[in-house]
């Protein structure tokens, strides 16, 4: 578990809009507050024009709704706002209603490290209005900044075809909760260490790093500041050789570790952070070879991502071992955030049954789907094959199921397909019945899932379409109530 309130030293239940209290005020001046409603969590578009996502955040989600309580000093600041009139903006019942409850909403959610595709829920919020909504942006904050790295992790393993990835972004990240948040994400989406000592202290992520040049600059001469490090590190010999001239930073590199032979100090890599990172990597592998050094890896950085790892190792057979990536996974550089929505689906009317909810919007892709739902993976011979969201109420028999987009497309469910239900009870009445894997297992399942994935729908530029759908009764209900509503 993450334990927010060890980082943040501080109760989190005002992390919400302030919207999200007026409006709990005004479900409780209406007596609505603890009518029963579901809320599902779900994004329009994968981020980065790729073809799928890895859902991440969630055991962040559980220890914040399980330390969810408004206390003396949260009540005490919401008592002194004011209306523009000078009045008090909420009345002392309110607050006090606030003060003494509990969280009691059930919670159903994707696992972390599952693959996830635009508008399936990955959490599902079924509770009292009031709670329900007030939760609305932390669980947007946690779910849609931790997916959005996850998801970028998970390219650059694509990219590095599975060798070595060391997260270096604490630097360049969005503030200290950008750089914690970041490496656990990024470390969820299958990254191998992270040089965030911070975080490998909170998450149990391994803490692994080079040098940098400052401590070459702080010796007169470059080989003196090798062979003292080798002396102080030697069982992590990794030398920045870039400071000066890259080639000859190898060849005295190179120089240094031979003398140091004799003293069984191994030669474990080289850090190149400039240049040409394919002909520099070429020709240092080649003096290491030629020394004997061929068991010593390069390691790489500078402005990474996963185009230019993939264009160095597939096109320019660039000879790295080990990846270094900072800013352009921790800030999700090129799509900074995932737009992820919250959005009310399913509401019990006052005769005790369930009425469902739908937004309309000019945007078929912004029109909310209605209902209670749960979904469907099917898998064949352990390859995804399609995803089918349907309503709990309505059932889930059918044959088929239909591209919300376009009704023409149909999906055959076949009857040698596997299936899996992806949404898993992660609270039952405020009670917390999921037990979160550890983060090492977590990332262990992102790398066996991304297995499970067709590479047509993994690839950079115009990736293949998985196909998720809807349940023909649930499609059928959907055009339905827009029909209706339309016509009014
Ligand atoms: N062979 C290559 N193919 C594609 N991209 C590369 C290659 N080698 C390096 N790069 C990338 O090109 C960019 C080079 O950045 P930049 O122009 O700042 O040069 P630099 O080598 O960092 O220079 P400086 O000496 O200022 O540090 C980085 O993003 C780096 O990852
Ligand atoms: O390029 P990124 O993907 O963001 O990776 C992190 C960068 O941070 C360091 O540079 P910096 O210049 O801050 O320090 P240094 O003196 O150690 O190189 C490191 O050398 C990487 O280049
Ligand atoms: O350990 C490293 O090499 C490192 C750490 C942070 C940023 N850049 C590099």
């Amino acid at each position: 578990m993450t334990d927010l309130s060890k980082i943040y030293k501080s109760n989190l239940s005002l992390l919400t809009d302030l919207y999200q209290i007026t409006m709990a005020y005004g479900y409780w001046k209406n007596n609505k507050h603890e009518q029963e409603a579901v809320y599902e969590l779900y994004f329009r578009k994968n981020p980065f024009g790729g073809g799928f996502s890895i859902s991440a955040g969630l055991a962040t989600v559980i220890d914040y709704l399980e330390n969810w309580t408004f206390e003396a000093a949260e009540i005490k600041y919401l008592a002194s706002l004011k209306n523009p009139s000078g009045s008090p903006m909420f009345e002392k019942g309110f607050l006090d209603y606030l003060e003494q409850m509990k969280f009691s909403c059930s919670v159903e959610g994707i696992p972390e490290g599952e693959i996830i595709f635009p508008f399936e829920p990955v959490l599902k919020v079924r509770g009292p209005l009031l709670q329900a909504q007030l939760i609305e942006t932390p669980l947007l904050t946690l779910i849609n900044f931790q997916t959005l790295i996850a998801t970028k992790a998970a390219r650059l393993k694509l990219a590095t075809d599975g060798d070595t990835i060391l997260e270096f972004g604490l630097r360049r990240a969005q503030g200290i909760d950008g750089g914690l948040s970041a490496t656990r994400a990024a470390f969820v989406g299958g990254v191998d260490a992270t040089s965030n000592v911070q975080a490998g202290m909170l998450f149990g992520i391994p803490v692994k790093g080079t040098h940098a040049h400052s401590w070459i600059l702080s010796f007169d001469e470059e080989v003196e500041a090798f062979e003292a490090f080798a002396k102080a590190m030697p069982e992590n010999t990794i030398l920045l050789v870039d400071t000066y001239d890259t080639l000859e930073g190898v060849a005295s590199a190179i120089e240094t570790m031979k003398k140091l032979r004799s003293k069984n100090i191994p030669f474990h890599g080289i850090r190149l952070d400039s240049g040409d990172l394919a002909y520099l990597s070429i020709e240092a592998r080649k003096m290491l070879d030629q020394a004997g050094f061929t068991a010593t890896k390069i390691v790489a950085s500078n402005d990474l991502d996963e185009y230019i790892i993939q264009s160095l190792k597939n096109s320019q057979n660039a000879k790295i071992d080990i990846w270094g990536v900072g800013t352009k996974l921790v800030t999700a550089y090129d799509q900074p955030a995932l737009g992820g929505v919250y959005k009310l689906t399913n509401i019990k009317n006052q005769d005790g049954k369930w009425e469902s909810k739908i937004k309309l919007s000019e945007q078929a892709i912004k029109v909310t789907t209605p209902g209670d739902h749960q979904i469907v993976r099917f898998y064949k011979n352990g390859k995804m094959r399609g995803d089918m969201v349907f309503d709990v109420h309505l059932g889930q028999d059918a044959e088929y199921f239909v591209d919300p987009t376009d009704v023409t497309r149909r999906k055959k469910i076949k009857i040698d397909w596997d299936e899996k239900l992806l949404l898993e009870p992660i609270f039952e009445k405020g009670k917390k019945v999921y037990q979160s894997p550890s983060l090492v297992e977590i990332r262990e399942n992102t790398l066996q899932n991304m297995m499970t994935l067709d590479d047509s729908v993994k690839r950079f530029t115009h990736p293949h379409h998985y196909t998720v759908g809807l349940e023909p009764k649930l499609d059928e209900k959907k055009r339905q109530m827009i029909h209706t509503l339309r016509k009014h």
